[in-house]
């Protein structure tokens, strides 16, 4: 009974994450979507927009990086069955991004645009490369795993989960990080960069890059000198660039 509700529980937290993700894509590139992220009227003044924005960027961050860690996955797991962490974890980053897009101020001043068909065709393609990227790359570690399905069907025994196996193949041999690639590659490429749009880039971008050394630190603490020389082998976000030098 616990199982089938651990299940129903994770489908639904999944499901949420599905919309939310393929909105994403709507709102950072400004199509398909009621509000895009320079839609709505600019009545907030630039810098009270600003500010609003980066709170609520900045609330994403804080529970996205501190619910992670595994200080916090003990104790929570005390609290709420460990089958379901993962999957309230993607629900409540789900509910964080889906309050960036309903608050989101626009702040719609032209950075760069071109009227270049070409131009607007290439850097729609990029985008939309960026988030093939970043889907791909969630089966190459384990999709499913990942968004919390699978560990729904998990026995009561915490220990008895699949051993954690380090993907390095595809994108992984090229970078370590490429769902953060996707990521960074979707947020820049637009053929018409507003002022609120390289707001998210820039604090996105940011916040992705401050995420990875304490991702990085969790997986040392994991996978020890396998991911030391996969560290000196391959870049971080992009090839070849954020390799470490020599083993730790
Ligand atoms: C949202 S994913 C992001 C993965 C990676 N940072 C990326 O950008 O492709 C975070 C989870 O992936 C796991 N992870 C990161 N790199 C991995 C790898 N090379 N192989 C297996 N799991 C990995 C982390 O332990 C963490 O649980």
């Amino acid at each position: 009974m616990a199982r089938a509700f651990y299940f129903l529980f994770g489908v639904l937290s999944y499901v949420f994450f599905l919309i939310v993700f393929l909105y994403s894509i709507g709102f950072v590139g400004n199509m398909l979507v009621p509000k895009g992220i320079d839609d709505g009227a600019a009545s907030t003044p630039l810098l009270m927009a600003a500010i609003i924005n980066i709170l609520l960027l900045s609330l994403f961050a804080v529970q996205h990086t501190v619910m992670a860690r595994q200080p916090f996955k003990v104790w929570w797991t005390k609290i709420i069955p460990h089958q379901i962490e993962r999957a309230v974890y993607v629900l409540l980053s789900s509910a964080a991004l889906a309050l960036i897009y309903w608050q989101w101020q626009p702040m719609t001043g032209t950075v760069w645009s071109t009227d270049s068909q070409m131009l607007q065709y290439a850097l729609n393609g990029v985008f939309f490369l960026g988030w093939i990227i970043v889907l791909v790359s969630t089966f190459l570690i384990s999709h499913f795993h990942l968004f919390g399905l699978k560990q729904t069907l998990a026995g009561d025994d915490k220990s008895s989960g699949e051993p954690s196996v380090l993907t390095q193949n595809l994108f992984y041999k090229l970078v370590r990080h490429p769902i953060m690639t996707g990521f960074i590659i979707a947020f820049w490429a637009t053929p018409h960069m507003s002022v609120g749009h390289l707001l998210f880039a820039i604090v996105t971008t940011a916040y992705i890059l401050v995420a990875l050394q304490f991702e990085e630190r969790d997986l040392i603490a994991e996978f020890g000198d396998q991911y030391h020389a996969y560290k000196q082998r391959v870049g971080m976000v992009f090839p070849l660039i954020g390799r470490s030098s020599k083993p730790k």
